[in-house]
């Protein structure tokens, strides 16, 4: 079989397609024969054999396994088949003379005892399956067969059913005693073909070659063809034009007279038909034969394509036969075959007339395309619009809107014009537009609706000032700023959890890396001193401090009597840092801002204060930074800065706090409490690891963090980066195991009371052993017993003297009032001694009772 019939469907590698591999026969079409075989027994007693259309020689192994040895086997195929032992084989077409000479000197003066015909033309892309040329391949097997069968002789044949099996089954039978047709189970269902086994061949001396002869065997059919089927043969050729891809049998038959598979006609009997697309799909080939043929092949229309195309009509498309039909338009025209000038330029005319028609159509549509584009865009600038005044005014109504966000917003509105992007009056006309500003009630009334009513051009002649836009941008950021407090303010009163949160930020505040001089916040926790509880305790008793000093923190200008106390040696920039205002007192100019108030606040310039504090009234009585603090508030007014230089000597002295006794504080608290935080752990690891050295924790201290500056940012900005601009905290796992470790070995220290009663314990065993000792000289000293009643009568005594006092608990054996034990009453089995029952409910109770109960008594120690 030809490479075309390669089996790739899922469903065609069925049971008999393994059972093929399996065995080792090239084709499934094997158990065929063997089916065959099976029924009618001709291999075995066959001693020669030719299988006609025998590729790839499945039929052939068969045949040589099950005939005799020494038997002759002859295959023949258009294609070659590969080598089988005990058997010949050549490729040759079965229909040609040639064929039947190969095998005649193959078989020289033998006859066969079975002649095997499995044939169906090829089905490549050259050709057309048609149960025909099936038919026609039968009577041409057939006709080979009756030429080297021997009388008796078997002949099998595959036919398909068809128009032509009645005539085909008449001639077997007038050349066969017994002629059988019958389908083997390996045959498919869904396929049409039948095996016709014919036995006992006849071997008629003479016969009429009609017998033999397709046109004559045929005859009835092909004279039924004539009419109604001839309509349906032309169909079929029209159907092989236009749906060249779809591959159709020819179930009826050649035409009349016309047997031949492959078809040759010249271009012209195409170019000259009335019925161009009958000739098209009907032949597979065309050919410039003629002079007159040859002549068009010089015509530009003639290009590469339309010969090639010509070539081989059935391996072409739909395109390839469009251009065909062009060719055929164009070359008629060009030979006036049609004699349709008129009708051919009325025919142009409509062309052009359609062409023109196809350009304002395409203008047409193009318009469309271009309303529907630029509708389309407005449609989505619309929404974009609303999307973002439904947001505004929701954040408005919410009261959480950024004011700052309300002018840039509406700025990115007029960005499409030509509006100035930082038009911050623009930006508060559309805030007030929006009821933010009329929220605060500010401003007036009057302001308000005079600027409303002002047009654009009138707000620009009012910014042309440079003074008046500045107090408009002051306004308005004051505006903004109430704003935010406001919405501040009722959150703190709608939400206790914002205002825990916010006393929770500030505590974070005063805590902040800062460096190394951030290793001890353990001040924070002055008072935990006498304090026995963990660290949830320890923590509480943090918050609560900060807590208190919440409200005094969001007071700026008012003292602050507490900080001293709560942190009075700590040498983190808290809040004096965030308001170093000892830089004040050094005249440091408004712009310098917070970074330089925070690096003129480390302990580095304390050598300093001196000389300032000398001219610094108020500053003489502080000792420490935050009752510079304290003065400089009061002088905040005072901003011009001094640049003062550092000698030599002060660099030297650089982190060496003038005041030892601060230093001593603090190193006697972590004598006491030892390192409380885990950055503290994790910097002395470093330290002790020789991870870092003294200096790099000294530069860290210094990292861009600690030199940002807060002065003048808005309340909501700070927020928002306290939110998402953090230092990474340089915390170590093992830091914080460690201090975990440590708590839970605080909690597990014995308390007092404890402690209390393990003494009373202690003391009260010794009393009663001393008692007993006592007794125990009575006993001794005593006359009226014997040594042995003696020595009984002490040994009660000191036994009774150091047991605790406590009876041994007997054992009760408890059951489980569940399984066997379920429902009985009485002792139950297997159980000596006390016992209790119970059921696994009042298990359960019972010891919830005791968790709850244990829980209460350590709440209540606590
Ligand atoms: C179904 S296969 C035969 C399978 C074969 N019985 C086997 O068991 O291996 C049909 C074969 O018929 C061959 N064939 C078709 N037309 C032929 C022709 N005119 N002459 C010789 N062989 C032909 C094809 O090449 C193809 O290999």
């Amino acid at each position: 079989m030809g490479k075309a019939q390669k089996k790739t469907g899922k469903g065609r590698l069925d049971k008999f397609y393994k059972l093929a591999k399996e065995q080792g026969y090239r084709a499934r079409s094997a158990f065929k024969l063997i089916q065959l075989n099976k029924k009618y027994s001709f291999l075995e007693s066959a001693r020669c054999c030719i299988d006609l259309c025998a590729a790839p020689g499945g039929w052939l192994q068969v045949a040589s396994k099950y005939m005799p040895q020494n038997s002759v086997i002859v295959g023949v195929d258009l294609v070659p088949i590969k080598p089988i032992p005990r058997v010949v084989t050549f490729a040759s077409d079965i229909t040609t003379p040639q064929c039947r000479q190969l095998i005649r000197q193959e078989l020289k003066d033998w006859r066969a005892d079975v002649v095997l015909h499995d044939g169906a033309p090829n089905v490549g892309t050259a050709w057309i399956q048609d149960a025909y040329a099936q038919s026609e391949l039968v009577l041409m097997s057939l006709k080979l067969a009756v030429e080297f069968l021997v009388k008796g002789g078997t002949f099998i044949t595959k036919v398909f059913r068809s128009a032509d099996y009645n005539n085909l089954m008449w001639v077997f039978n007038q050349l066969f005693s017994k002629v059988e047709a019958t389908k083997p189970p390996s045959s498919r269902n869904v396929s049409a073909e039948i095996f016709v086994v014919c036995r006992d061949f006849l071997a008629p001396k003479h016969l009429d070659p009609k017998f033999l002869d397709p046109k004559h065997v045929f005859k009835d059919l092909s004279a039924s063809i004539s009419g109604t089927d001839k309509g349906a043969s032309a169909n079929n050729a029209q159907a092989n034009v236009f749906q060249p891809e779809k591959k159709r049998r020819k179930r009826d038959g050649y035409d009349e007279g016309d047997y031949t598979l492959f078809k040759k006609v010249p271009v012209a009997d195409f170019v000259r038909s009335s019925d161009p697309i009958s000739v098209l799909g009907g032949v597979n080939q065309m050919t410039f034969s003629t002079e007159e043929e040859k002549e068009w092949l010089k015509l530009d229309i003639t290009t590469g394509d339309v010969v090639a195309n010509f070539h081989d009509l059935k391996v072409l498309g739909k395109g390839d036969f469009k251009l065909l039909t062009r060719w055929r338009l164009a070359l008629r025209e060009e030979l006036g075959i049609d004699n349709k000038s008129k009708h051919v330029e009325d025919a142009t005319e409509t062309v052009e007339v359609v062409e023109e028609v196809d350009e304002e159509q395409q203008i047409e549509e193009e318009l469309e395309r271009l309303n529907t584009e630029a509708a389309a865009r407005a449609k989505r600038e619309r929404r974009r619009a609303n999307e973002i005044k439904t947001r505004t005014i929701q954040r408005m109504q919410l009261q959480m809107t950024a004011p700052l966000d309300i002018g840039l917003e509406q700025q990115d509105l007029s960005l499409g014009g030509q509006g100035d992007f930082f038009d911050l009056g623009g930006a508060e006309k559309g805030l007030r537009k929006r009821g933010g500003v009329s929220a605060l009630g500010d401003r007036s009334d009057a302001e308000s609706s005079d600027e409303e009513n002002s047009d654009d051009n009138d707000n620009d002649s009012v910014l042309d000032s440079d003074e008046e836009r500045q107090r408009k941008v002051d306004g308005l950021e004051q505006e903004m700023d109430g704003l935010y407090e406001a919405y501040r303010d009722r959150l703190r009163e709608r939400d206790a959890k914002f205002k825990v949160k916010e006393s929770r930020e500030k505590n974070a505040e005063r805590e902040e890396w800062r460096g190394i001089n951030g290793q001890e916040p353990i001040d924070v926790d002055s008072d935990s001193e006498e304090e026995d509880g963990g660290w949830d305790e320890m923590e509480a008793a943090k918050d609560d401090d900060h807590d208190g000093s919440s409200s005094e923190d969001s007071d700026d200008d008012e003292p602050r009597p507490n900080l001293k106390r709560q942190q009075p040696d700590t040498a983190v920039p808290t809040k004096a840092a965030k308001r170093p205002k000892l830089v004040n007192d050094l005249r440091e100019p408004k712009t310098s801002s917070q970074a330089a108030k925070l690096w003129f606040s480390q302990d580095i310039f304390n050598g300093l204060d001196v000389d300032i504090e000398e001219d610094n009234i108020s500053a003489e009585e502080s000792g420490n930074e935050n009752d510079w603090a304290e003065t400089a508030e009061a002088s905040d007014d005072q901003d011009d800065f001094e640049i003062v230089k550092a000698t030599e000597e002060e660099d030297v002295d650089m982190w060496d706090v003038e005041d030892q006794d601060q230093d001593q504080i603090k190193k006697d608290k972590i004598d006491r409490h030892g390192l409380t935080t885990a950055e503290a752990v994790t910097l002395a690891q470093q330290l002790v690891n020789r991870q870092k050295t003294k200096t790099q924790l000294i530069n860290d201290g210094f990292n861009r963090y600690s030199l940002n500056s807060k002065e003048g940012l808005p309340q909501w900005f700070l927020d928002e980066e306290a939110k998402h601009y953090k230092p990474n905290i340089p915390i170590t796992k093992e830091a914080v195991a460690a201090l975990r470790a440590k708590q839970r070995a605080l909690d597990a220290r014995p308390i007092k009371k404890v402690a209390e009663a393990k003494a009373r314990k202690k003391f009260k065993a010794a009393q009663k052993l001393e008692k007993a000792m006592k007794k125990a000289e009575g006993v001794n000293a005593t006359t009226d017993m014997s040594e042995r009643e003696k020595a009984q009568q002490i040994e009660k005594v000191m036994r009774k003297g150091l047991s605790s006092g406590k009876k041994a608990k007997k054992d009760i054996k408890v059951v489980v009032a569940k399984g066997a034990h379920k429902g009985i009453q009485g002792r139950p089995k297997g159980v000596k001694g006390r016992y209790t029952m119970v059921d696994a409910r009042m298990r359960k109770e019972v010891r919830a009772k005791k968790r709850v109960e244990k829980a209460n008594k350590k709440r209540r120690r606590s």
